[in-house]
C-alpha cells in the first residue's frame, strides 16, 4: 500500500476537482484506455494520469482504467467487499478482480467516521479485525492498494465524504463491453459525457 498526503499541488486543479459541479451527472462507472492511447478527456482522467504515471510503469501492458466516485453522508457505509468486474459477477457469480487501484479523497467536510479499512488477508479469508489497516479519509490524500483484498468503509457519523477511485485492468471488464460510461450498474445502460465534462485547462 502507498499513501500520499497533499497529492494535488496545483491549487486550481484542486478547487475544480473539489467543486460539486465537476461531479454533477457523473456516470456510475467509467472506462478509459489510458493516456498512452487516448489523451485525458476530462479532469478525472487527468487526475488518474497524474497518479499512475508517477507511481506505476505499465503503459501498453494494461488495457486501461475503470473509474468512479463515491459520495457519502451521515449513516452511510460500505460493507466488506473486493472490487470486481461487476457485470461478470452479477451474471456468473464469479470474481474477476483488478490487482491495483487508487482511492483519492476529494472532499472530507467535517467527516467523523468513514474510515477505509483494508484486510491483510485474501478474499477467501475472514478479515482479522486486529490486523486490518485503518485509513482516515483526509482531503487530498491518495491511496494505492490491491483492491482484490477485502476492504470496507466504516459508518460515517457526520460530515460529507467524497472519494474518487480508479482500478487498473489488464483486460477490459465485461462491464464496459457495450459502453465506456455506465449509469446504472444493474442495467449497463449507455450514457454520454455531459457537456460539463470539459478538459481541465
Ligand atoms: O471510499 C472508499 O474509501 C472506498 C470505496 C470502495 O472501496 C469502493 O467504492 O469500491
Ligand atoms: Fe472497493
Amino acid at each position: 500500500m502507498l499513501l500520499i498526503d497533499n497529492f494535488i499541488k496545483d491549487k486550481k486543479l484542486l478547487s475544480t476537482f473539489k467543486s460539486d459541479e465537476t461531479w454533477m451527472n457523473f456516470p456510475s462507472l467509467n472506462w478509459w484506455d489510458g493516456w498512452w492511447k487516448t489523451s485525458p478527456r476530462n479532469i478525472m482522467e487527468l487526475v488518474i494520469q497524474l497518479a499512475w504515471e508517477k507511481y506505476a510503469h505499465f503503459e501498453n501492458e494494461v488495457a486501461g482504467f475503470e473509474y468512479w466516485c463515491n459520495v457519502g453522508g451521515p449513516n452511510s457505509s460500505l460493507g466488506w467487499h473486493v472490487d470486481k468486474d461487476i457485470k461478470y459477477y452479477v451474471e456468473n457469480k464469479k470474481h474477476i478482480m483488478p490487482s491495483a487501484g487508487h482511492i483519492y479523497y476529494v472532499e472530507s467536510k467535517d467527516v467523523e467516521g468513514g474510515y477505509l479499512e483494508i484486510s491483510n488477508l485474501p478474499n477467501s479469508v475472514k478479515p482479522n479485525i486486529e490486523k486490518i489497516e485503518k485509513i482516515q479519509p483526509i482531503e487530498n490524500r491518495l491511496i494505492m492498494f490491491n483492491p482484490s483484498y477485502p476492504h470496507r468503509v466504516t459508518k460515517i457519523i457526520s460530515g460529507k465524504r467524497r472519494a474518487f477511485l480508479a482500478n487498473v485492468w489488464v483486460k477490459k471488464p465485461y462491464t464496459f463491453e457495450k459502453a465506456e460510461n455506465v449509469s446504472n450498474t444493474n442495467e449497463y445502460n449507455e450514457v454520454f459525457w455531459p457537456n460539463k465534462f470539459k478538459y481541465y485547462e
